[in-house]
Formats: structure tokens, sequence, C-alpha cells
């Protein structure tokens, strides 16, 4: 490997410097969410900044809600995956169809005890079940799921192994209903993918070859929503 190649990039802050992302932002907090919701989602970004936990933002919790909502009645089985302190799970748990279960898998078993004590006080401990352990091993025994949400590619979670990433959307598509809607998060991966090249970083070179494959697989329509980090929406055509 090049001594140039670095495995570890900086964490994506959860809010744009944008204007129109912060006023999109703004909007979004001041739109009417149960109280001990808000309350659970505000510490829960308090919490994520204090600590440089990256956390998907408000803007694009509600942007997940939303799209993951839009199939309606359907929306019964969400897999999140990439936990961390349950902050994706709580919004995607918005957007389920009365008797839906969103499944959230993290390997860090600290980060996803922490998680299930914020989900339980957010209300949803009824709806929203988080597995411990690594998704490569996980999401193969798992069933097929109306809603996909990947967001582990950041920060060393793919090692030197830069083929992790298109590995997790292979297997991801696999498990995805034949309606379904796969978003993946950091499709710019802090910009580094930007120049075409990507050669400053493992992680970087991996997105973008799984940049490349989603937006050529013509099972999908897809398109990368550039907001904040790059939010991937695909949907089987
Ligand atoms: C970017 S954070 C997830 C943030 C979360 N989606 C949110 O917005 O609230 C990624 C998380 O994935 C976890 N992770 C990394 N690799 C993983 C793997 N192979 N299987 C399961 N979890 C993994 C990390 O420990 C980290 O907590």
């Amino acid at each position: 490997m090049s001594s140039s190649l670095r495995g570890s990039l900086p964490i994506v802050p959860q809010d744009s410097t944008d204007p129109r992302e912060l006023y999109a932002t703004s909007l979004a907090r001041a739109a009417a969410l149960p109280a001990v919701i808000d309350e659970v989602l505000r510490e829960m970004e308090d919490v994520a900044r204090e600590e440089q936990i990256p956390v998907v933002g408000r803007l694009e919790g509600v942007m997940l809600q939303t799209l993951a909502s839009l199939p309606g009645p359907s929306t019964r089985r969400i897999l999140d995956i990439g936990t961390a302190i349950g902050y994706s799970a709580i919004w995607l748990a918005r957007a389920l169809a009365p008797g839906g279960r969103v499944t959230s898998i993290e390997i860090d078993p600290v980060r996803a005890a922490r998680a299930a004590r914020f989900i339980e006080r957010a209300g949803y401990a009824d709806r929203v079940d988080v597995l411990v352990g690594d998704a490569f091993d996980i999401v193969p025994g798992l069933g097929e799921f109306d809603v996909i949400f990947q967001d582990v590619m950041k920060h060393r979670y793919f090692g030197d192994d830069p083929s992790k990433a298109a590995a997790l959307l292979k297997l991801s598509k696999s498990h995805l209903d034949p309606q379904g809607v796969l978003m993946i998060d950091n499709a710019f991966c802090g910009n580094h993918v930007l120049d075409g090249t990507a050669t400053d970083s493992i992680e970087a070179r991996g997105v973008q070859t799984m940049n490349e494959l989603l937006s050529q697989d013509t099972d999908f329509v897809s398109v990368i929503l550039p907001v904040r980090d790059g939010l991937w929406v695909a949907h089987r055509s």
C-alpha cells in the first residue's frame, strides 16, 4: 500500500455550512415533533457533537424518515446498518407503517447499549431491534427489507480493504425487497471522491468504486442527493 494512502478520514459534521441546507435544517428543526422525541434527539445530537460520534444530523434524519415513508403501508421492514447511538434508527422508526420494525446493527457493544437506552427513552423500543455484531456476519442471516440504510462507510470501518464498500452494496441488494428502497450515506466521502481520483484514502477508493457500481446498476433508478456528505437513494427499477 502506498504511504500516501490513509485509512481514516475526518468525521463529517452533522450540520452543513451551506446556507441552503441551514435554511432547510431550520425548517426541519421547527417542524412539530412529539416533545419527548425532540428532547431525546436534541440530546443525542449534542452527545454526538461532544464525543465526535458520526450521526446523520437533523436534516438528513428528516430526509431518511421522509424517503422511507414514501412507500406508505409497505414500509414495514427497515434495516439500519451502523446504529452508533441510535439516531438514524429513531428517524427510520418514525417512517414505519403500523406493525413494522427496524432492525439496526452495530458492531460496538457500548454504542449498541447506549442506542438501546436512547431508543427506549424515545418510546420506540417496541419497534426497533438493535443487534450487536458485524453487519457482514449478521445480514446474511436476515430476510428481506423494504428499506435499507447503509451508514458504515467512515473512519476506518472498512480497514485496509476498499472492496468492502462494494461487498456491502452487493449484500444489501440481495436483502432488498423487489420494490425496496436503498439509501447509502457518505457518497462524497468527505469530498474525497469529488476529483474523480480518490487516491488519498483507502476508504475514498472504496466509496468511489461503490458509487460507480451503483450508478451503473440497471436494476436500480438511483441518484446521489447532494446534501451534507451525499445520500444515495436507489429504487429497484
Ligand atoms: C456513521 S456511524 C452510524 C451513525 C448512525 N447511522 C446515525 O446516523 O445515527 C457508523 C457506525 O457503524 C458501526 N460499524 C462499523 N462497521 C460496522 C460493521 N461492519 N457492522 C456493524 N456496524 C459497524 C460503527 O461502530 C459506527 O457506530
